[in-house]
This record gives C-alpha cells, sequence and structure tokens, in this order.
C-alpha cells in the first residue's frame, strides 16, 4: 500500500516510517502536519492516511474528515497517545477505519496494516464482481462467464459508449453479431437505427447503391430513388459482416465515408452528411488479406480502431456447462420436449470437440438433439461427430475436370490433425488409418502437426 503518515514529532514520524518499510512491502511518504497531508493528498493518490491525533494546527480528526469526503478509496488509521476509549469510539465514529493506542508497538502496527490490506483487497474483489454482473446484465443474450469472455465483457464496456470504429474478429459462429448488437444497446445511440449489411451477400454491382443508395434513373431499373444502409441508420448504428469480402471499389468508398463522415449517392453529386457510428466484423485476419493484396490497408487501419477478439469455443470450454443449460432450455421451451439431459461420456466427448462451427455448431446440436434424439440421457454416439461415416457418404461427385489426388490427400488429412487439436493417434482414428500408415501419409505431404 501506499502510506502517508502524519505526525508533528519528527522522530516519531521516522520510526513509523522504518518500522513499516522494513517490515513489509508498503511505501511511506511523510507529512508534519494536516495541511501538509492535505497538500500532498491533492498530488497523488494514498491507499491509507496514518495520523496522529494531536497535530500542530489542524488536528487527525479534521483530517480524517477531508479524507472521507474527497478521497473517499483511501483508508485511515488514527494514532493517539491518549489510549483512552472515548478517543477510540470518536475515531470510529467519524468514519476511520481503525484507531492504534500510543505508544504502539511493531506487532499490533504490522497486524492493524495487514488487517487494512485484507479488506481493501476483499472490496476491490468485491467490487469488480459487482462490476462484472452490472456489464453481464446488459450485455443481454451473451452467455458465458470465462476469464476470456469477461475479458471481452470488459473491452466490450470500455468502448461502448464511444463513437469509436469497432473491428470485431473471430470465428464463425463465435458470436461476433451478438458483440456488435450489444456496442450498440450498450451506446447512446441504442433507440436509434442498428442495421446490419451482410458484406459476403451483395453481389459487387449491387453493393454501391446497398451502401449508398442511388438517385432515380441513376441505372437502367432504378425508377425510384434508393435510401442505402448508410444514410438509412443515420444516427445510429451500422454493422458491417464480413467486412473482408466488400469489393475493392466499395472500400475506397468506406473509406471515404470513414473519414469525411459525408456520402454521395450513385448517380448525385450531392455530398450529404451522415452520423453514423460503424462496427465491422470479419472471421478472415483482415491483416493477411491487406498483405495478400485483396483489402486496402488504409481502410484496414481506419476500421481496427479498437479491435476486439471473440475467442473460439475451443478456447473457453468453461461455459460450455453454462451455454448448454441455455440451449437445452431453449429449445426444450421452443419444441415442448423435456431438457436434454447428457451422459458422462456424451459430456466427455462434447470436451473434447474442437467446435470448428463454435457456439453456432453447438446451439445447431442441441436443437437438433432436442427434436431427434429420443434417448435420454443423451450418449456418446448420439453425438454426430462421433458417427463415423461410410467414406463413399464423403465422396462428391468428381468434377468434369478431376483433382488432384495428392492435395485432396494433404487436405483431408490436415483436416484430421485440425480436429483432433494435433493429437495425431485420434487423427489417424478419425481416417480408420493405423498409427503407422497415418505418420507414412504425413512424412509424404511433410505435413508437420503445427501446420
Ligand atoms: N456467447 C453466446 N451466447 C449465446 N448465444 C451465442 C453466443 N455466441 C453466439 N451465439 C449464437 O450463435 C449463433 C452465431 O452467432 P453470431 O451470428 O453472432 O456469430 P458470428 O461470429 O457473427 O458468425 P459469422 O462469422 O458466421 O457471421 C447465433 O445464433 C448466436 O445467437
Amino acid at each position: 500500500m501506499e502510506i502517508l503518515i502524519v505526525e508533528d514529532e519528527q522522530q516519531q514520524r521516522e520510526l513509523v516510517k522504518s518500522i513499516i518499510e522494513q517490515n513489509s512491502d508498503h511505501q511511506c511518504q511523510l507529512a508534519e502536519s494536516a495541511e501538509a497531508a492535505i497538500r500532498l493528498l491533492e498530488q497523488r493518490r494514498f491507499d491509507l492516511v496514518l495520523s496522529d491525533w494531536k497535530l500542530n494546527g489542524a488536528d487527525g480528526l479534521y483530517l480524517l474528515e477531508q479524507v472521507k469526503i474527497n478521497y473517499p478509496h483511501t483508508s485511515f488509521v488514527l494514532m493517539t497517545a491518549y489510549g483512552s476509549i472515548s478517543h477510540a469510539v470518536a475515531s470510529m465514529r467519524s468514519g476511520a477505519d481503525d484507531y492504534l493506542a500510543k505508544p504502539f508497538e511493531k506487532e499490533p502496527l504490522l497486524f492493524a496494516l495487514a488487517k487494512l490490506e485484507n479488506a481493501r483487497l476483499l472490496t476491490e474483489e468485491n467490487n469488480q464482481l459487482k462490476q462484472q454482473v452490472v456489464v453481464r446484465e446488459s450485455l443481454g443474450n451473451i452467455i458465458g462467464g470465462s476469464a476470456k469472455m469477461q475479458t471481452l465483457y470488459q473491452q466490450i464496456d470500455k468502448v461502448s459508449n464511444t463513437d469509436i470504429t469497432v473491428l470485431i474478429h473471430g470465428e464463425s459462429g463465435t458470436g461476433k453479431e451478438l458483440v456488435a448488437q450489444a456496442l450498440h444497446k450498450r451506446s447512446e445511440r441504442a433507440d436509434k437505427k442498428y442495421l446490419v449489411v451482410n458484406c459476403s451477400a451483395i453481389p459487387e454491382t449491387l453493393a454501391e447503391t446497398e451502401l449508398f443508395g442511388a438517385e432515380k434513373g441513376a441505372y437502367t431499373g432504378a425508377s425510384q430513388q434508393k435510401i442505402g444502409k448508410i444514410e438509412a441508420a443515420d444516427g445510429g448504428t451500422l454493422f458491417l459482416d464480413e467486412v473482408a469480402e466488400l469489393p475493392a471499389s466499395i472500400q475506397a468508398k468506406l473509406l471515404r465515408f470513414l473519414q469525411e463522415g459525408t456520402i454521395m449517392r450513385v448517380g448525385s453529386t450531392e455530398e450529404i452528411t451522415v452520423d453514423v457510428r460503424v462496427i465491422a466484423a470479419s472471421h478472415k485476419s483482415l491483416s493477411d488479406e491487406v498483405d495478400g493484396g485483396r483489402f486496402r490497408e488504409d481502410l484496414f487501419y481506419r476500421l481496427n480502431i479498437i479491435p476486439l477478439s471473440v475467442p473460439p469455443l475451443r478456447d473457453r470450454l468453461d461455459d460450455l456447462p453454462e451455454l448448454l443449460d441455455h440451449f437445452c432450455l431453449k429449445y426444450a421451451k421452443r419444441h415442448q420436449r423435456k431438457p436434454l439431459v447428457f451422459s458422462k461420456s456424451a459430456m466427455q466427448s462434447l470436451y473434447q470437440h474442437t467446435w470448428p462451427g463454435n457456439i453456432r455448431e453447438l446451439g445447431n446440436l442441441i436443437e437438433r438433439l432436442s427434436v431427434m434424439n429420443d434417448n435420454q440421457p443423451v450418449t456418446e454416439q448420439d453425438l454426430p461427430f462421433n458417427q463415423t461415416v461410410k467414406s463413399s457418404e464423403l465422396l462428391v461427385e468428381l468434377p468434369a475436370g478431376g483433382i488432384n489426388w495428392d492435395d485432396y490427400e494433404k487436405s483431408i488429412l490436415q483436416q484430421a490433425l485440425k480436429q483432433s487439436r494435433n493429437n495425431k493417434s485420434k487423427a489417424a482414428k478419425l481416417l480408420g488409418l493405423n498409427y503407422k500408415a497415418f505418420l507414412y501419409r504425413l512424412d509424404k505431404h511433410q505435413i508437420s502437426s503445427s501446420d
């Protein structure tokens, strides 16, 4: 702790400082009066003021009142040469955290400090927990209390009430759209529009009109003026999902809008000012897209002001029970069934699965099992990723142009390694190969298990 010792006798102040610093990690500053203490308190933060009752000038009780009013997070211990009950009562009544009678011994002083430090840590922990509950309550339907999600919630909390552009990255199905919704709902724009554009779903020819709008007659068939999504979201938030898929020509126009805050409808020369907060998301790494020349670097930097990363489910398996409860209840209610229960081995299997489709895969699985599965509890064999598919069912029809067998084999081997999280014997099992044969093939394709 950072401690401020206030004592008018120099020898006494230095004695207290040396006892504390020689026997603990606390750091001490000294003040000879209440006035000097107040000046120091104005300059920096202290965890504790340890003050004598009797001081030249204003006394310790006055200092205590000032600290309680102006620095409520700073603890206060009063020391007095008169170890009378009345002083103890008066100081505690005025809000002191503890009371020490002088002349005090080393041990009671250190004990009082240790007690205070513990109480401070508990309060801090408690405040953090309360803060987490507040943040989570306002995040509505995002499930998961794992440490990784807590970090994300804190980040959402920090940036939601700003207008800063946020770029959300995460594998498919991790909940990027839920994060975007939470950012909007927790912002001052919450009662304004929240519009979504899925950039991978609009054909290049329509993308400009979709985002920026078009004047009547701007192109063949434009029989009416069309308001684009950016203009329609004025005052609110626009979520650009799969932003990596935006055609190059639109990337330049989007950058202009982000920099200038203005747009032009197709077929118009009039600039329209719009106030829209942009949140973008991508399951692809945008910096890889920039490296590959598929995404404008300047736009990347403009979008990536605040990057948020949503962790894949396999990296936060602590959340699995909570997510399972959520989906089992949701789909039992929706389909009027009993909530699913899982056997021990099925649970183990759920934990071992790598969840390439993340929460979306889990939700879909629970919905399917809720409707189709007659077994209760659900067993390991009921889980689709434990069911081996006959190779013939796997085969896609051979394209007329043929395939490259080596590439095909290499890709299957890599997928098996990925699914088994680089566990080679599991990967071999997935392909129905014995371990040696599997290793032989890895070697043949020069695949290392970290590829
Ligand atoms: N933490 C979560 N709690 C509850 N449901 C979740 C959570 N994360 C995702 N989901 C659900 O999983 C599904 C997929 O989520 P979402 O569409 O937000 O993912 P995404 O990362 O945007 O995926 P994509 O990249 O494919 O667009 C949705 O039905 C969503 O409600």
